[in-house]
């Protein structure tokens, strides 16, 4: 007899199946003595109860709502073998620095563990139209997140991950040991195709590895997709031809229908592209679609993540960007932005620090203080390029090397474009900071100290990047951030 059919025979007692309302704990949705089980899906919510609801009944309502409970008691439950079947909130911890005492009204950490059936197999849709499906509108809630998630093994094995990964991303551009460098066209709208080529001739030819297509660039009046591509793959091939390396252009393929995309992502290819991309609006749905055909043409696929500060910026509802990032590396994608701690968009350095790990390492530990609150093993999905833009300069790049270390992509592009020398000089100024940044680390210097130095002597052979730090060197964005970490370091604590 399998678990399933025992579960349906030794069901429960008639009590527990009387019609009416009983509260979620009673359902079978609170279980502080369950242990989760390897093969269990595991979420973290913060949840914010409405008053007077009693925080174990606030965990279990949404690991009621995210599996099988409605509001009431319905004998069909009986027909299933829903003991299995149900979420099981297991343990809730006040947040710290929350609740009475504090400035913050008290918030909870509730763990939940879903039995893998509940899910379909390799469907990121699927496992969201569950764990952040109705239950974030739920009124015994006042507000809810979805602060992590431990996927097992089993699962992730049912997903592609990454079309391309950085190692072969690495082997076909035949570029080692240093990060990438891109920039975002400027303006990002309004260009015609021709000149939009030619800023993306300039970037490369003057030191970058990729120029980009902004996120809201797709087929406008001004500029139709075919003559964008056509004037950027020409652009690409003739600062290769110029330079000896392989360059790229992430030609945007985000458009209306699946139809239009995968009829751009065609024509990109038959252009000779090595990379194209596509932006987080697009639904997961279409991302898995694109990562397939990604994968099926040898062709990267780099993800922009508009819209996601939507709903990841605000810490006590909506859902936390590593979670993102978890589901786009199982999705397939092989770049995704994630953040620059020193540029002009959101981000504390430890919780970027949780995102690049989550993107890059093929095992992550618990680390609370970088909001990683379980080990998970990435079961050999391939790793994803993490991309760091907005707002930054080559006068930042001792920090942006040590905050983000060596496979990220670094892009510049106000830092590129609006070099006043010209856009080529803008990049030789970012490839030239970069360069002697890297040597300066690989000889052992201190290059996060002596980084505004190194910047300096570099400069003193060459005017472009003289010219970028005497425009950028002091600029900053020093605004707090809003999504921080809960556990802080306790060096740090002290400090
Ligand atoms: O256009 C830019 C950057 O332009 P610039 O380099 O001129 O600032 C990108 O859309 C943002 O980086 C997106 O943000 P994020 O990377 O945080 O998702
Ligand atoms: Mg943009």
């Amino acid at each position: 007899m399998s678990a399933a059919t025992s579960q349906r025979v030794t069901g429960n007692t008639n009590a527990r199946y009387k019609s009416g309302v009983i509260p979620y704990k009673k359902m079978g949705y609170w279980q502080p003595d369950y242990v989760p089980k390897d093969s269990d899906v595991i979420a973290l919510f913060r949840i914010t109860p409405q008053e007077n609801v009693d925080p174990e009944e606030a965990a279990a309502a949404v690991a009621g709502e995210s599996s099988t409970a409605t509001w009431t008691v319905v004998w069909t439950d009986r027909l299933t073998a829903c003991e299995l079947y149900r979420a099981k909130a297991y343990r809730v911890d006040r947040v710290p620095n929350t609740g009475p005492g504090t400035k913050t009204e008290a918030q909870y950490f509730a763990y939940i563990a879903y039995d893998l059936d509940l899910f379909e197999p390799g469907s990121i849709a699927n496992l969201t139209a569950s764990i952040i499906g109705n239950v974030f509108g739920f009124k015994a809630v006042k507000a809810l997140r979805l602060e992590d998630m431990r996927i097992p093994v089993a699962y992730l094995k049912t997903f592609q991950g990454p079309a391309t990964g950085i190692v072969v991303e690495r082997e076909r551009l035949d570029k080692f040991g240093r990060p990438l460098l891109g920039a975002t066209t400027k303006p990002k709208l309004g260009l015609s195709g021709r000149n939009y080529g030619r800023v993306v001739y300039e970037a490369l030819k003057g030191g970058l590895d990729f120029v980009k297509d902004d996120e809201n660039i797709n087929s406008q009046p001004f500029m139709h997709w075919r003559d964008r591509f056509l004037y950027c793959m020409e652009a690409v091939n003739k600062a290769s031809a110029a330079t000896g390396e392989v360059k790229g252009h992430y030609l945007n393929v985000t458009a209306g229908t699946m139809e239009d995309m995968y009829e751009r992502a065609d024509f990109a290819k038959e252009l000779g592209t090595g990379i194209i991309m596509i932006d987080l609006v697009v639904g997961y749905t279409a991302i898995q679609s694109m990562a397939k055909w990604a994968r099926r043409n040898d062709v990267i696929l780099h993800l922009h993540r508009a819209g996601n500060s939507t709903y990841s910026r605000q810490k006590n509802h909506g859902m936390n960007f590593r979670v993102i990032c978890k589901w786009m590396r199982m999705a397939g994608v092989d770049h995704i932005h994630a953040g620059t701690v020193v540029g002009k968009l959101e981000g504390d350095p430890l919780m970027i620090k949780g995102f690049y790990d989550t993107l890059r390492e093929s095992h992550t530990r618990q680390s609370l203080e970088h909001g990683l609150f379980f080990e998970q093993d990435w079961a050999s999905l391939n790793r994803v390029m993490p991309v760091a833009s907005g707002g930054i300069h080559a006068g930042q790049m001792h920090q942006l090397i040590h905050y983000l270390g060596e496979d990220v992509v670094l892009q510049f592009g106000g830092g590129t474009i609006g070099h006043p020398m010209g856009i080529q000089a803008g990049a030789t100024a970012n490839r030239v900071a970069l360069e002697a940044m890297i040597m300066a680390r690989n000889e052992g210097r201190d290059y996060l100290r002596e980084g505004p130095e190194i910047l300096q002597a570099a400069a003193r052979h060459c005017s472009p990047l003289k010219a970028a730090l005497d425009t950028w060197g002091d600029i900053t964005f020093n605004y707090e951030s809003t999504d921080t970490a809960d556990f802080v370091p306790t060096a740090t604590a002290s400090a």
